[in-house]
């Protein structure tokens, strides 16, 4: 890491509290300075004024573009790189189909090592500095991928994925074997450099009792573990999770009694929740990962954002490659603006100041990680994305002509795609720079 001060010269943005609550959540510094050290923020401003107290330290201009705070996808399948666009089915037929058979193949090694490359790479090149990642259900496999990002230096938060039913043979474990393969991922891998393990059963529709019970097993034995997991997706999910669990009240109810619910839980989707499960999730104060490309493209619905703000349950955004769409959080931004306008008067207005809050610092308040990233407040971490258009693209006109610079924030989400990112840095390292 380099330790010598760097002065960042840029129009930046970023949301160092929730739009949601705070009207003056969007910090924008048109001629802005960002003061970083051995990978630390230390000081933020207008370029003119930390220049000015140091007068000394070396400058990169990056004018002309837009600095914002890497992003934080908190769901995101990394099995799933190859089978993007597998349209036309609902989540069941889906995953029997199209994702599980390809998950299968990452028993062999030299295959989950290219995948883990590919997905790695996705995420960086897409502006992501922190993920959330469902891990594979092959514990070499996991390890291939904890391997692949620490050597690009990406936050990784991810786990062995268990189910003992209802999938593919080969995909299935046992409640021990869940238990011994996840303590050994765990202590090899959790705190370690940048990563983070979490318990990763699939979904409770592919758990036993005693599956999920190992689960918990794990989280007490190692309580500083994230959990995550599936919920209320699709319909016919949820109708099958009510038979296979008739004692518990609701999907929520499967995997609050096996103590897998807390501040360090996010859930994945929640399309569909009832009211006694926001209200827990509230009081829990864990996250709904919400995941827009993916209800879109899998016919599961429309998140409810309003219910989910109105009971108090904190939500953050996810891609879900590859029931989603991509790897980009500025289309996944743009996609959850566009369901809450399609939903009429129950929707929830979104602005680009809550697109970036959802993108940044919402994910790093999920993952319990907001001390250390999210946004560019002093003391955290310097991850963040240049969005550069090229000469030439129809954003750069946008860019070159834009009466304010919530315009570009605005154009970004609406417009921008990965290939409009220039650089992306972690811990202040360059990891991305496009040619
Ligand atoms: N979207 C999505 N939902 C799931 N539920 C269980 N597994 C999956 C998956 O891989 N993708
Ligand atoms: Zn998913």
């Amino acid at each position: 890491m380099t330790s010598t001060p760097t002065l960042y010269r840029a129009t930046f943005m970023h949301t160092p509290t929730s739009p949601f609550a705070d009207p003056h959540a969007l910090h924008t510094s048109a001629d802005g300075g960002v003061l970083v050290e051995g990978g630390l923020i230390r000081a933020t401003g207008t370029y003119a004024d930390l220049k000015a107290t140091h007068p000394e330290v070396a400058v990169q201009d990056l004018r002309g573009g837009l600095l914002l705070a890497g992003f934080i996808d908190t769901h995101v399948h990394f099995p799933q790189v190859r089978v993007v666009g597998g349209l036309g089915m609902p989540l069941l037929e889906w995953l029997e189909r199209n994702a599980l058979p390809e998950e299968a193949r990452l028993a062999d090694q030299t295959y989950a090592r290219a995948v883990a490359q590919e997905f790695t790479r996705a995420l960086v090149q897409s502006g992501t500095t922190t993920a959330l990642v469902f891990g594979s259900h092959f514990a070499p496999a996991v390890d291939l991928l904890f391997e692949e990002a620490s050597r690009l230096g990406l936050r990784t938060v991810a786990g062995l994925v268990v189910g003992d039913r209802l999938l593919r043979p080969e995909l299935h474990t046992t409640p021990q074997r869940a238990y011994d393969e996840g303590l050994a991922l765990a202590q090899k891998w959790h705190g370690v450099g940048r990563n983070l393990y979490a318990v990763t059963p699939r979904f409770s529709l592919s758990a036993s009792e005693g599956l999920l019970e190992a689960c918990g097993a794990l989280m007490r034995q190692m309580p500083d573990l994230r959990f995550t997991s599936h919920i209320n997706e699709n319909d016919a999910e949820i109708a099958t999770v009510r038979e296979l669990f008739p004692d518990a009240p609701d999907y929520l109810g499967t995997y609050e009694q096996a103590g897998l619910v807390g501040r360090r839980s996010v859930l994945a989707h929640n399309v569909h929740p009832t009211d006694r499960e926001l209200g827990v999730m509230a009081a829990h104060d864990c996250t709904a990962a919400h995941c827009p490309c993916s209800n879109s493209a899998l016919g599961s619905g429309f998140f409810p954002l309003g219910r989910h703000l109105a009971a108090g349950v904190h939500v953050s955004l996810g891609t879900d490659v590859g029931g989603g769409t991509g790897f980009s959080m500025l289309k996944e931004g743009l996609q959850a603006y566009f369901m809450q306008q399609l939903l009429g008067p129950e929707g929830v207005p979104l602005t680009p100041a809550h697109l970036l809050y959802l993108a940044t610092l919402a994910g790093a308040q999920a993952l319990d990680l907001q001390d250390q990233v999210g946004d560019f407040s002093v003391g955290k971490q310097f991850d963040a994305a240049l969005v550069k258009p090229a000469a030439g693209t129809p954003l750069r006109a946008v860019f070159d002509h834009a009466d304010s610079e919530d315009r570009l924030l605005a154009a970004t989400f609406a417009s921008g795609t990965s290939a409009d990112l220039a650089a992306v840095w972690m811990g202040g390292e360059v990891v991305y720079s496009r040619a």
